[in-house]
């Protein structure tokens, strides 16, 4: 096939300095006297697009050439982080770029940073659909990822008297050089109004939803490049009216109406909603979902016609991934179009439709279990409506008849959920609706088979399966930690970036006193920018010697925050009580957004900052413990945490992480990790052994036996003075002078409830960081175990998983075992 033979994707540092002098100057204007910063970021974007525009459109050739089987990844979330630089890696040209730029008296570290990444999702899941499309793009499996391009994504988080404020995110605000508009690539969306059945002249029945809106979705594309692999498409949709501009309201001198239509179809795509595992029910999101769901399915048959085939063969071009709930009304769409607009007879789509999907289920959380409110659906999908009936009394027919199942039974089998004014379980219609549901760790599918979807997994067990998550070993350490890439490669060569089981040949150097001595070094020089790092955004100075113990992901009780405060304060007041005299130097660094209708997690946020406040200023202590938050947790800045811990907190009561992936990233950058038996920490300590993991607290089953047996939180109050002391100095106003009762909610739901077992966890906490002090005594084994941890984490790479997605569910070979 013909490649594209220009100077413009030279990879040599005077081709990359040409295109970026031209870039300058034919795309933003400028010529470098007078050039901003940002003049020079755009320039250098659009020079290393071009290189990477090159491997994108030569794969996306080559699937429609070999009209090769396709993954299509829907999520309602994408975290991609700051593109520049690691598209410089990928390309493997970061070092002439930075010497083209070097040349020219620009520091390409500066123009980094002007980056806005694109905060569009929340946490975990979307930037867990980010990874995998990292990992699709480098093994080379043929896919597209399709999702929302919000306008604004998650908000930017300020702490304004250790309160969390949240601003809105202008991540467009100079516009974004990595996208592309694809203003023919669009569909019409519908929603509300009624649907009319009619049986033509021969007897055929069919439905037309007569909606009573409309508006167009546009293809914005972000080509993603794999690790000196290959190219995959980021499609994002955008919400425009279809009509823009109402001439005729307009004349009448009515302007807001000349211009409703738009301002009321680009809402569609406005925001992002900042909720993490709390389900709000909110009819703007059920629209977000269903138009991306409608935009994406409706531009997969699109391709699929284009490769002159006829929908019967729709699964086997593509596997259809539902990252969660949000994308699952996916299932009734796809049976609308099928049905509805290509007449295809309901078995033979159904067929069709659960050969497609596979549903990835990330969440136990009772409240983050989406079920929409039938009055709503009805309201914005009438048609979708009549059809999940449809498929639910089929369902409940075959339970009935073919299985025997007892009414308790089908009604909690049932789609429909008849309490209340009903509603419609996404969790069970993503299960009937697909061949393959997987959990993201080994314990979470367990669980799932054995809570959540219990009867289901009875009855279709081997639709059950598991794929543990992963974490990018590109950007997760080669990108973020550069030193440590570089001894690791100079010591196992550079196989471990794309096959990281390789990682295991450091092993047998994790007591070498020489490379522990140069492992120890590059912690300190992360440390050490970091601390700079801290004291700019806070102000507060934390000396690089202390332990870094690192906090960092979404603030959610069952993530327990505040149980790390506790022992924060129990620290604290046993230097003031004159013990601890040989504490080791312990620097606690938060950061982390809390859902801004979320009281409680605010609460946890104020309680950090105002222990932080109380201790940092103490000269008594402060040589000794530091309390950091920091501000606007993102990937961005996660980059530069994860490289510098040396103690990761993985302390989620057990049964409530689904998996985690901040755990693998903190591991994998040397940090040793305290935590429970929850999620993957539980193949976390499988692999990296028992001795280099600091395990505690009650595990699944031990919580669920004390929930059933009536669990007196109030008893460990009783019985353990320190946490006494503790609960107590929570309200004694020592925190909060100016309102004493400020943790008062904490306080209370701690002594008599504490859904999340902290005051059962307390003490075997305590004693599991009694281990962590005095392991880091002694320097050379505690690094021993770092090497250690890093050496085993070779599972954990997100390729893993999805070699894990492509041989159990999507039945799909790689361009690389493809001859
Ligand atoms: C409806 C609101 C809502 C929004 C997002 C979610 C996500 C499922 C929350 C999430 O990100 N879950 C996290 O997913 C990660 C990737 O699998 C896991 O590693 C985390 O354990 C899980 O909390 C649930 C409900």
């Amino acid at each position: 096939s013909k490649t594209i033979k220009s100077k413009r994707i030279g990879l040599s540092k005077n081709d990359i300095k040409d295109s970026f002098l031209e870039n300058l100057f034919f795309h933003i204007g400028r010529v470098p006297k007078g050039a901003t910063i940002m003049d020079y970021y755009q320039a250098l974007a659009y020079t290393v697009r071009d290189r990477v525009f090159k491997e994108f459109v030569t794969t996306v050739k080559r699937i429609s050439d070999e009209d090769l089987r396709v993954v299509a990844y829907l999520s309602a979330e994408y975290l991609p982080g700051p593109h520049l630089a690691n598209n410089l890696l990928s390309l493997g040209i970061t070092e002439q770029t930075a010497a083209a730029m070097a040349e020219l008296g620009i520091d390409m570290e500066e123009l980094i940073l002007q980056e806005e990444e694109p905060g569009l999702g929340n946490g975990g899941l979307g930037r867990l659909a980010s990874c995998y499309l990292d990992s699709m793009a480098t093994i080379g499996i043929p896919s597209i990822a399709y999702g929302i391009r919000y306008e604004f994504g998650i908000f930017e988080q300020h702490i304004k008297n250790g309160l969390q404020e949240e601003y809105t995110d202008k991540w467009l605000q100079y516009g974004n050089p990595w996208e592309v508009v694809r203003s023919e690539i669009g569909y019409n969306i519908m929603f509300g109004g009624s649907t009319k059945h009619v049986t033509d002249s021969n007897g055929n029945f069919t439905v037309n939803w007569i909606p009573d809106s409309k508006l167009r979705g546009t293809a914005y594309d972000t080509p993603i490049l794999g690790y000196k692999g290959y190219g995959s498409i980021l499609r994002l949709w955008r919400a425009e009216a279809i009509d823009t501009f109402d001439f005729s309201a307009y004349n009448k001198g009515d302007y807001y109406k000349a211009v409703q239509e738009k301002i009321l179809s680009e809402n569609i795509t406005k925001v992002l909603y900042p909720n993490d595992e709390q389900e709000t029910g909110k009819e703007l999101r059920l629209k977000q979902q269903y138009f991306f769901v409608s935009c994406s399915l409706q531009d997969l048959i699109r391709l699929h016609l284009l490769q002159g085939r006829i929908l019967d063969t729709l699964h086997e071009k593509f596997a259809i991934q539902l990252n969660d709930t949000h994308p699952a009304i996916a299932v009734a769409e796809l049976m609308r179009l099928l049905v509805d607009d290509y007449q295809i007879d309901w078995d033979k789509s159904w067929n069709i439709t659960q050969r497609c999907f596979g549903y990835t289920n990330h969440t136990l959380l009772p409240e983050a279990l989406e079920k929409w409110s039938i009055p709503l659906f009805r309201r914005v999908l009438p048609r979708h409506l009549e059809i999940i009936y449809e498929i639910n009394h089929r369902f409940v027919q075959e339970l009935k008849y073919q299985h025997g199942c007892s009414d308790e039974q089908l009604s909690r089998m049932a789609l429909i959920d008849h309490s209340g004014e009903g509603s419609i379980r996404m969790a069970h219609l993503a299960t009937v609706g697909s061949h393959k549901v997987n959990g993201v760790s080994a314990l979470h599918s367990e669980l799932l088979k054995k809570h959540v979807l219990y009867d289901f997994a009875q009855l279709w067990p081997d639709k059950f399966c598991n794929v543990t998550n992963g974490i990018s070993p590109r950007r997760f350490i080669a990108l973020s930690n550069p030193l440590l890439t570089g001894l690791i490669t100079e010591t196992i060569g550079s196989g471990w970036l794309t096959d990281l089981k390789e990682l295991s040949k450091l092993e047998n150097m994790a007591e070498d006193p020489t490379f522990q001595n140069k492992w120890m070094a590059i912690k300190q020089t992360n440390k050490a920018s970091l601390s700079d790092h801290i004291k700019l955004e806070t102000g507060i100075s934390v000396d690089p010697s202390m332990m870094f113990d690192v906090h960092v992901k979404r603030i959610h009780e069952y993530k327990r925050q505040h149980l790390n405060v506790l022992n924060i304060l129990h620290l604290y007041l046993q230097i003031k009580k004159g013990n601890n005299k040989d504490m080791i130097p312990m620097a606690f660094i938060f950061a982390g957004k809390a859902a801004p209708g979320y009281f409680m997690a605010k609460l946890i946020i104020k309680l950090i900052t105002a222990v932080g406040d109380l201790i940092n200023q103490d000269t008594e202590v402060n040589d000794k413990l530091k309390v950091i938050f920091l501000p606007d947790f993102s990937v961005k800045k996660a980059q530069h945490i994860y490289p510098a811990a040396d103690l990761s907190e993985q302390i989620s009561m057990a049964g409530k992480e689904a998996s985690g992936t901040g755990n693998m990233k903190l591991s994998l950058n040397g940090a040793l990790t305290i935590g429970t038996l929850d999620g993957a920490n539980v193949e976390m300590m499988e692999e990296i052994g028992m001795d280099n993991f600091f395990l505690f607290g009650l595990n699944a089953e031990e919580v669920q036996h004390k929930k059933q047996g009536n669990y007196k939180p109030g008893d460990h109050y009783v019985h353990n003075l320190h946490l006494r002391e503790v609960m107590d100095f929570l309200i004694s106003g020592a925190l909060s002078p100016e309102n004493p009762k400020l943790f008062q909610p904490i306080y209370e739901q701690l002594l008599y409830d504490d859904p999340y077992m902290i005051m059962a966890d307390f003490e075997s906490y305590l004693i599991s960081r009694a281990k962590v002090y005095e392991e880091w005594g002694n320097q050379s084994n505690w690094t021993k175990k770092s090497i250690i941890n890093v050496a085993r984490m070779g599972k954990f790479s997100s390729d893993r998983s999805i070699q894990d997605y492509s041989s159990l569910i999507w039945k799909i070979d790689s361009f690389q075992n493809r001859p």
